[in-house]
């Protein structure tokens, strides 16, 4: 189906063209015939197209090589190549942003799930930093099994890294929370006025991941675990902290950061070493 921008031949876009009411998919490489035919018909329209070209906005060489009828340099196709990438995450962004604000129904209280929303407060709560760097450290305190402090040591060093790995990411990302959301969360940092990734849900998967390969589990238990994780998630968008995004690379990042805690462990013996060093 024609864009709405091909009914007018005037605004083609750079990338289109149209020959005999016919519009086809132009070289990426070769100077568009019929915009160099136009130039000679009505000047001023095609002055105007060449000059609305993205590429020709960029430098005034390649604009002078290609009006002369000269094939465009090989660079001229690979600048243009990034702006259907440009496109496309635009549309992605756009399709994330309009699911996310549909999905935001817990947002406020006069929301349309607004009576929900103490409970999604509750979920966030549960993936929150302080509750589980709290239970870590308790946890390690009140261990008489080396097996059990090994756990909860590499368990604490991994919500740290999380920590760390998230707050990075979020002051060099800078993506803004959405803005139906209430900045009401308990207990935040100032990278966390950022939304991406979300740090609830790259807890949630690697902490997760690590409930699920260090603790002995019953079945049941362990579907509580994934469950939680996926409601930690899903609480994100709805409460409208997050765009579906933020929580998607929240999730595959946190899953990638428990390999990284697998990679890193501290043993008893490194424990021991380390100990040793500072003692
Ligand atoms: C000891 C220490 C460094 C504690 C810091 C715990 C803390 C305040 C974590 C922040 C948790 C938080 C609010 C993350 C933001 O999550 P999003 O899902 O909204 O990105």
């Amino acid at each position: 189906m024609p864009s709405p921008k091909a009914k007018n031949p005037g605004r083609g876009s750079p990338v289109l063209g149209g020959v005999n009411g016919r519009y086809e998919f132009m070289s990426l490489t070769k100077p568009p015939p019929l915009l160099l035919q136009r130039q000679g018909s009505d000047p001023t329209t095609a002055r105007l197209r060449v000059s609305e070209s993205p590429t020709r906005r960029r430098g005034s060489s390649s604009s002078t090589g290609s009006a002369s009828g000269q094939a465009p340099p090989e660079e001229d196709g690979i600048r243009l190549n990034p702006s259907f990438v440009r496109v496309a995450l635009s549309s992605l962004l756009a399709i994330d942003l309009w699911m996310s604000k549909r999905l935001g129904v817990c947002a406020c209280e006069d929301s349309s799930w607004g009576s929900v929303r103490p409970l999604m407060k509750l979920i966030e709560i549960s993936g929150h930093g302080i509750p589980w760097l709290a239970g870590a450290v308790y946890c390690l305190y009140k261990s008489d099994s080396a097996a059990g402090q090994e756990v909860m040591l590499n368990l604490l060093m991994g919500l740290l890294l999380d920590l760390l790995l998230v707050g990075i990411v979020k002051a060099v990302v800078r993506r803004r929370r959405p803005s139906h959301n209430r900045m009401d969360m308990f207990a935040t940092f100032s990278v966390d006025r950022y939304s991406f990734p979300s740090g609830h849900a790259t807890r949630a998967a690697m902490c997760g991941r690590f409930l699920l390969a260090h603790l002995v589990l019953a079945a049941p238990l362990r579907v509580l675990v994934l469950l939680w994780a996926g409601l930690v998630g899903l609480s994100r968008v709805m409460l409208g902290r997050h765009n579906v995004t933020d929580v998607m690379f929240g999730f595959w990042m946190g899953y990638c950061q428990y390999n990284l805690v697998e990679m890193l462990w501290l043993s008893p013996q490194t424990l021991q070493g380390l100990l040793g060093q500072l003692a």
